[in-house]
């Protein structure tokens, strides 16, 4: 064992998952309140690569810092219950509990956090107090090790940590998100659109040193992207988000081979293929509702939805199985087909 592995106690057993039940999140807005999520059901499992995927707005975002209970005003967790190896319900931890699995047992990037380091402050400096304010016995031993990891992702490690948030590319800066939220070996990572800013070339050496550390560390790592490629290349598994439900969810070579959500077909028909013919691709039609336009009752997918029927109109779809482990909610899948 390398010293800073031994700098922080582990708090969890290995290969930590997630049981999200019944989960609901609303925002307050200058038209009411309304949920962003609505009655999520879901497992995470221990050790996979899970991708969370949907068009903007669908819920991604909310969803991963929900699992977290990193939702702040003007957002509310108004119902579930979410339960993690040796953390119990994450749901009613407050205060110095809550903090503390806020980098031990979850390490995640989200979007802004790019925007949110710290501009007075070196990069180092920075990492240094995360270590520190997490108990690290051995900081520096987790700051050589940030070190090798941005070197590992392209970047000279030495400049990394002695630059200022504004002498780094928008690309740096994404992976020294990636750095930060790597840094205290948390078993559960969640990274946001982690390699948007990134070109090509960058965005396929930092998704394989990603999927290198995933297993190297044992880690159970979502995922959040608009692009069905990442989920292809990277997810064991997928979770497919639409207005706030969860609408299909399940290995992701059966889902992609196999989808049986008119949005998951919807998704994937509107990327060119693998092949990368351009002329294959059939944009989804339509745009998906905003939080004060998702239908109360009903499926809220029906009003894009080219197979919808009566009963979409009224009753909202329940989650069945499907593809053996995974799960649907739709009223025009018989899973047993
Ligand atoms: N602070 C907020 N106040 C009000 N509404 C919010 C807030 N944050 C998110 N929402 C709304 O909640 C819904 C879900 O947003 P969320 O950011 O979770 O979606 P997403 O799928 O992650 O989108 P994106 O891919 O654009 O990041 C959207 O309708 C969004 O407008």
């Amino acid at each position: 064992m390398s010293t800073a592995e031994q700098t922080l106690t582990p708090t969890t057993s290995p290969g930590a998952g997630l049981k999200i039940r019944n989960l609901t999140v609303t925002y307050q807005t200058d038209r009411g309140r309304f949920a962003a999520l609505k009655d999520v059901s879901l497992d995470i499992r221990p050790r996979a690569i899970t991708g969370f995927i949907g068009e903007s707005g669908s819920g991604k975002t909310t969803l991963a810092m929900a699992a977290m209970n990193a939702i702040r005003a003007p957002g509310l967790i108004t119902a579930g219950r979410i339960e993690s190896e040796g953390v119990g319900d994450i749901l009613k931890l407050k205060g110095e509990n809550l903090r503390r699995i806020h980098g031990q047992h979850f390490g995640f990037v989200f979007q802004a956090s790019s925007n949110s380091l710290n501009p007075l402050k070196r990069i180092g400096a920075q990492l240094l107090d995360l270590a520190r304010s997490h108990g690290a016995k051995n900081p520096t031993a987790l700051l050589h090790e940030a070190k090798q990891l941005a070197e590992r992702m392209g970047m000279d490690g030495d400049r990394v940590l002695t630059s200022y948030q504004h002498e780094l590319s928008g690309g740096m800066r994404q992976r020294v998100g990636i750095i930060f939220a790597l840094l205290l070996r948390a078993k559960i990572v969640i990274l946001d659109e982690p390699t948007t800013a990134l070109d090509m070339l960058s965005q396929q050496a930092v998704l394989e040193i990603i999927r290198d550390i995933h297993k190297e560390r044992g880690l159970t790592t979502i995922i959040i992207t608009h692009d069905m490629g990442v989920v292809a290349e990277m997810a064991d598994r997928v979770v497919v988000l639409y207005a706030g439900r969860v609408v299909e969810e399940g290995a992701t070579a059966d889902v992609l081979q196999r989808p049986m959500h008119p949005y998951t077909r919807g998704l994937i028909h509107a990327i060119p293929r693998i092949t990368g013919d351009l002329s294959d691709a059939q944009p989804l039609a339509g745009s998906p509702p905003d939080l004060a336009t998702i239908p109360e009752k009903g499926c809220v997918f029906r009003e894009r939805c080219p197979v919808r029927m009566s009963i979409c109109d009224t009753a909202e779809p329940q989650y069945q199985t499907a593809h053996q482990d995974g799960l649907v909610a739709c009223h025009g899948v018989n899973a047993n087909d």
